[in-house]
């Protein structure tokens, strides 16, 4: 849609009202048992299973592919009794130079490739080169790109300026679907947060997501409250899903169920999918599998049991 401030100008953000609310969300469902194993294979479901690190290599991204499209060890997958689900996660997510071989090594998996762009993690340099690494990023294979936003665009109140630099990333992804990157620990208020959500959606962005990962304040539920409640009034304005990408810290299987039903409780059952909701994680799969293999055997096995690549 077109840039159209009136939409969250007056938006204002009770900072203690939000935290009170979200405090309450691991508590509102208690999901046991059966029904935890259930919610747990959601969350795999939508990862993003995730490597941004400098000592990144084509062994490690082969590694970690061959983890996506087998996320869990078919032992447990049997004794869970849902060996036919061919359970993958969402996407893999890595940096450009790491497309080509992510895509060799997923090919035929229906898996789609996520490339972090627009000089992630900060952002800080010129928009041409931010534009051409997209385009570079589409050409090697990725269907899903993550862009960041220019914070100081925010800081400094630059609405147009934000929406008209979302519009190019947009039109620069094609038909790669665009997650926009607020990197909320660093929007200095929520009502920043809540705003920035805005902007993004109106310039079209497919998912708005917390975080790169790198900020000392990544995802949490407070930001994520504030979130889905704008992707919630955006949708019943204009009709249009956009998605929900909470990333960076979320470890435990116990973090995830919290975010699941946060999102069961803030944008209801449609968004429980990947095509609407992804978590951006790294370390979450291999906490999960554990929690899954507990369910199970009754005992906890050592993380160094699920490796992650
Ligand atoms: O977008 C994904 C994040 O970079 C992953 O963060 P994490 O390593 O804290 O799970």
């Amino acid at each position: 849609m077109g840039f159209d401030p009136a939409c969250f100008d007056r938006l204002r953000i009770n900072r203690s009202a939000v935290e009170r609310r979200a405090a309450t969300l691991p508590a509102r469902r208690s999901v046991k048992k059966d029904h935890q194993a259930a919610w747990l294979l959601k969350a795999i479901s939508c990862i993003d299973l995730t490597t941004l690190a400098g000592d990144d290599t084509p062994g490690k991204v082969r590694r970690l592919c061959h983890k996506a499209m087998r996320p869990v060890r078919a032992d447990i997958l049997e004794g869970l009794g849902v060996s036919g689900l061919n359970l993958t996660v969402g996407a893999v997510c890595v940096y450009h130079n790491f497309i080509e071989t992510a895509v060799d090594t997923l090919a035929g998996s229906g898996i789609p490739v996520a490339a972090v762009s627009t000089g992630f993690p900060a952002g800080q340099i010129p928009l041409e080169l931010k534009l051409a690494e997209i385009e570079a990023s589409v050409k090697a294979g990725a269907k899903e790109i993550d862009i960041v936003i220019s914070r100081a665009k925010v800081l400094t109140g630059d609405w147009r300026g934000l929406y008209e630099e979302m519009r190019a990333y947009r039109e620069a992804c094609g038909d790669a679907h665009v997650k926009a990157i607020l990197a909320t620990g660093e929007l200095a208020t929520l009502t920043n947060v809540a705003r920035a959500s805005w902007v993004c959606m109106q310039a079209g962005a497919d998912f708005i997501k917390t975080s790169t990962g790198k900020e000392s304040v990544n995802a949490t539920l407070p930001f994520s409250l504030v979130m889905t409640r704008a992707i919630r009034d955006y949708h019943r304005l204009t009709g249009y899903k956009v998605g929900y990408k909470p990333a960076g810290g979320i470890s435990t299987a116990k973090d995830a169920l919290a975010y699941l039903v946060l999102i069961r409780e803030e944008l209801g059952r449609d968004w429980l999918d990947p095509h609407l909701f992804r978590f951006g994680a790294s370390s979450l799969l291999g906490d999960i599998e554990r929690q899954l293999e507990h369910h199970l055997t009754g005992a906890y096995s050592a993380a160094h049991r699920h490796p992650m690549s």
